[in-house]
């Protein structure tokens, strides 16, 4: 928001604040003109508030945004509004935070698909190449998706959101995601998986009605977890990297929203999601890249030449799963910030129940690129990787009908021919 725009609705908020407080008041001129010369000395500091949340590049200061967003003004409510209109029976009114990221796309386009109504957000921070989610974003305005430039810190922003549009679910997948970038920034973790989760509930919980809550966990927050496969009823105190501990917060976050001010909340703990309009931080992705280019390629082992696996999730399944927990989430009980009864709170794994060693992801991607990868073993790093995963669906199968169909060859296929067509069109660098 430039200067001049914040000292009019400065203004326009001081001549408001008095018409509520003095509305018969003969005395309201003067004292709003008292009003208005005061706060117009305090003018710079009120600048500054009102100014810094709308320009996401100050709220993290270890981040790059792109360019400064603004937003507010009649021809923006105009396309939040329209982005956010239900067109089928029975639909549903979505805020999907982190909607240009990898998962948020894929929801939105499908949620938009079935009817719903959604509005995304979005602050296009730089922790991978922001040009593939301007791609994801321009993907989506051609479905009839706004995606709102903001930060979920942004509490203003949020509260205007809400003031615009009742939304009647919040899909909340704006995160900062990556294992092992946490030791590098852990500020970031910390700013968008704690603070922006509570500024994201904070407002929910505020709204009225208050929104039901869909959110990302992770399979990561099992940590040094032995037992497989991993059930939800399996100990999750025992994290290996500051980006599991902080998703683990959130669990125990939610758990405390819930419980005082009646949110209903459902957290998914997503097992290495992939697939096309996918994340370049994560090895399938940056093995293709590097395979292709004939860079060598690092896989990890564990102790003794053990065995590191993961539990690959496809994103199609990922979709249903979150799209069910969206349809089967109960109604938050709470109103004006309090709460009226007790609510619904859950947590599902949403896996693949298939662990594939890394070494057999990178053989498939070897036969689908034609091209031999130039492979260094190494031992695994002190990173906060664990070794294996692997996730008992029992729960989300009976609840929310959930039944992953794609194996690992068949996804990579598709994000294979996905990457070749984006990256082949000349115009968009893998890095
Ligand atoms: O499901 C989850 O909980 C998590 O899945 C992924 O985390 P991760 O499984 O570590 O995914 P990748 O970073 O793509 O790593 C996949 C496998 O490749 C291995 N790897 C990674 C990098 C590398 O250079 N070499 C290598 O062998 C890792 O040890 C891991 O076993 C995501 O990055 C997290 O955001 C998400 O929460």
């Amino acid at each position: 928001m430039d200067s001049r725009r914040a000292l009019y609705v400065c203004l326009y908020r001081i001549f408001t604040i008095a018409d509520v407080a003095y509305p018969t008041s003969k005395h309201f001129p003067s004292q709003a003109f008292f009003l208005v010369f005061s706060l117009l000395g305090s003018y710079p500091y009120f600048f500054f508030l009102r100014s810094t949340p709308s320009s996401s590049s100050s709220s993290d200061p270890s981040r790059r945004f792109l360019r400064n967003a603004s937003w507010g003004g009649p021809a923006w409510e105009k396309r939040v509004r329209s982005s956010a209109r239900v067109r089928s029976r029975n639909g549903i009114t979505v805020l999907v935070t982190g909607a240009a990221g990898f998962v948020g796309t894929h929801v939105s386009a499908a949620l938009k698909r079935r009817g719903d109504g959604v509005l995304g957000l979005d602050n296009f921070n730089d922790y991978y190449e922001p040009t593939l989610k301007r791609a994801r974003q321009a993907l989506l305005e051609r479905s009839g998706v706004f995606v709102v430039e903001g930060d979920i810190n942004d509490g203003a922003l949020l509260r205007k959101l809400f003031d615009v549009v009742a939304f009647s679910h919040v899909m909340h997948l704006a995160a900062q995601a990556g294992v092992r970038y946490a030791m590098q920034n852990p500020s970031s973790y910390v700013h968008s998986n704690i603070a922006g989760l509570v500024n994201v509930l904070e407002v929910c919980k505020s709204a009225n009605p208050q929104p039901s809550v869909v959110w990302a966990s992770s399979s990561s927050v099992y940590g040094l977890n032995s037992k497989v496969p991993f059930s939800e009823r399996d100990r999750t105190d025992q994290p290996a990297s500051l980006y599991a501990a902080t998703k683990k917060a959130g669990e125990e976050i939610a758990h405390t929203y819930n419980h005082i001010y009646g949110l209903s909340i459902t957290g998914l703990r997503f097992f290495t999601v992939y697939g096309p309009w996918g994340r370049p931080d994560m090895a399938y992705f940056f093995f293709t890249k590097d395979i292709l280019k004939g860079k060598s390629i690092s896989i990890f082992e564990g102790p003794n030449h053990g065995t590191v696996a993961r539990d690959f999730t496809y994103i199609d399944d990922i979709v249903k799963g979150c799209l069910a927990s969206l349809d089967t989430a109960e109604k938050s009980t709470g109103s004006g910030g309090k709460k009226k009864g007790p609510a619904q709170l859950r947590v599902f794994n949403l896996g693949n129940t298939s662990p594939v060693p890394v070494t057999k992801l990178v053989s498939i991607l070897e036969r689908l690129l034609k091209v031999k990868a130039n492979r260094v073993m190494l031992k695994m790093p002190r990173n906060g990787d664990v070794q294996f995963t692997h996730a008992n669906i029992t729960l989300a199968q009976r609840e929310l009908g959930y039944k992953p169909s794609t194996d690992l060859q068949t996804g990579l296929k598709k994000f294979v021919r996905w990457y070749l067509s984006y990256y082949s069109s000349g115009k968009k660098s893998s890095g």
